[in-house]
């Protein structure tokens, strides 16, 4: 074992009240918007081939003119309670919104830069209704922020000489103080969802970075902070040199998914996905695969399988209108949600041999195990492996629940579930009640 100063401070998952409620989301929204949205990917009628958000890094548009987009900065179609009403329908249990990504533009009035939406035409805080908004709709709100900021003049991707040095310094008593000030102005927020902290200058603040996770920890007792938001003394990130997972949960599932229970080290996670391929910020012209509801449900269903949440990006257009394919999405995702959400919500990795139907979940504290079916068998019977003496009481479709389901044992605690073909080409969900839950 290591001797290590500022690596993990805890082994094993959190098991307070607040980690309790995070670890049954199941489905969550993530937001990104900011100056990038107006551009949206283009520029001079060009498109820039990378994620929409990271335009400023294209030498297609000049640094200048891309920082003076805050001037353009006028979101007439904004409106808080419309994007809450979204996330809402979709079934999203909290949100993440980005209050600072890469480019340093502040969507709440920051006092420590003048580059925020105070200086824009709208003048007014963005960050305040959005937690207001989401809160009164009963959706945790977790506070997305970028730690690299190349707006700030003391920004540095490494320490290679005393003038960065000195530089940087300044650099991390601002970005503590933007911190602090977050908390004290949104008290609501459950989180904080950390980006930008892969380069080496950020990396060797071990020590800084400890001490501030500590002071915003004290600040705000039971605030949820990931993995990504520091290094050890060694340089490890997310796991420090003794392989023990920093923060309160994984972030290294960004649009990827683990595929077996090993691939999750016993630690709760959230994997967050865009519905192009790489698109987190608006961009006019989505390319490449865009993913259906079935597929984004059916990552749903797998995330929880596996002991994670899963949480969706939308990228409203600079206007502040949510674009109308992620409306459809929210809406035929909601709808399967409001059928097969008990499937989803407080549920966690059944420990069950997984089977080629689909997904097992959990109902934690209880003795359901729920099948979320996305390849019916020709043969319509379901099989399932059970721990011994776990037994099943009774099978029946979600959806029908008064309809038992015929259950034949094959093996010793080796089960057919005999269900006739579904109609239709929506995933569905079995519940299995068992004699007891281990
Ligand atoms: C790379 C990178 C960033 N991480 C994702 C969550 C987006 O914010 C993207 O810009």
């Amino acid at each position: 074992k290591i001797e290590l100063k500022h690596g993990s401070h805890r082994i094993g998952k959190r098991t307070d009240e607040v980690m309790q409620k995070w670890r049954g989301y199941g489905l969550g929204q993530f937001i990104h918007w900011g100056l990038y949205a107006i551009p949206g990917g283009e520029w001079n009628g060009k498109q820039y081939n990378g994620a929409a958000e990271w335009i400023r890094s294209w030498n297609g548009i000049p640094k200048s003119t891309y920082d003076s987009l805050i001037y353009k900065f006028n979101p007439v179609n904004f409106n808080a309670d419309e994007w809450a009403t979204t996330a809402k329908q979709m079934g999203a249990k909290y949100v993440t919104i980005t209050t600072k990504h890469h480019d340093g533009f502040c969507l709440w009035p920051s006092k420590y830069t003048s580059y925020t939406v105070a200086n824009s035409p709208w003048k007014k805080d963005i960050m305040k209704p959005l937690v207001d908004a989401y809160d009164k709709a009963g959706i945790d709100v977790i506070l997305y922020f970028s730690v690299m900021d190349w707006n700030h003049p003391g920004w540095r991707y490494d320490i290679k000489t005393k003038e960065d040095s000195v530089a940087f310094e300044g650099f991390k008593q601002f970005t503590r103080n933007q911190l602090i000030e977050l908390l004290t102005m949104y008290p609501t927020a459950k989180g904080l969802w950390f980006d930008g902290t892969w380069d080496k200058s950020w990396v060797k603040q071990a020590e800084f970075a400890d001490q501030l996770e500590t002071e915003m920890r004290k600040l705000r007792p039971g605030l949820i902070i990931g993995s990504r938001f520091r290094a050890d003394e060694k340089g490890k990130r997310h796991f420090d040199a003794n392989n023990v997972l920093m923060g309160d949960y994984e972030q290294g599932w960004e649009r990827k998914l683990p595929n077996k229970i090993e691939d999750v080290h016993g630690n709760d996670w959230d994997c967050v996905m865009t519905v192009p391929e790489n698109q987190w910020g608006y961009n006019k012209a989505w390319k490449g695969h865009i993913k259906t509801a079935n597929e984004l449900i059916e990552m749903t269903a797998k995330s929880v399988s596996l002991g994670g949440n899963f949480v969706l990006n939308f990228g409203p257009q600079g206007d502040g209108a949510i674009r109308k394919e992620e409306k459809q999405l929210a809406t035929q995702i909601g709808n399967w949600m409001k059928i097969n959400k008990e499937a989803i919500y407080n549920c966690q990795y059944a420990g069950l041999e997984k089977q080629d139907w689909g997904y097992f979940t959990k109902k934690t504290g209880g003795n359901k195990l729920y099948m979320v079916v996305f390849n019916a068998p020709v043969s319509g019977a379901y099989r399932v492996k059970l721990p011994a003496k776990m037994g099943i009481t009774k099978a029946y479709a979600l959806a029908t629940p008064t309809q038992s389901l015929s259950t034949e044992e094959i093996h010793t605690n080796e089960y057919f579930i005999h269900l006739k073909k579904q109609g239709g080409d929506q995933p569905f969900v079995i519940v299995l009640e068992t004699k007891n839950s281990s």
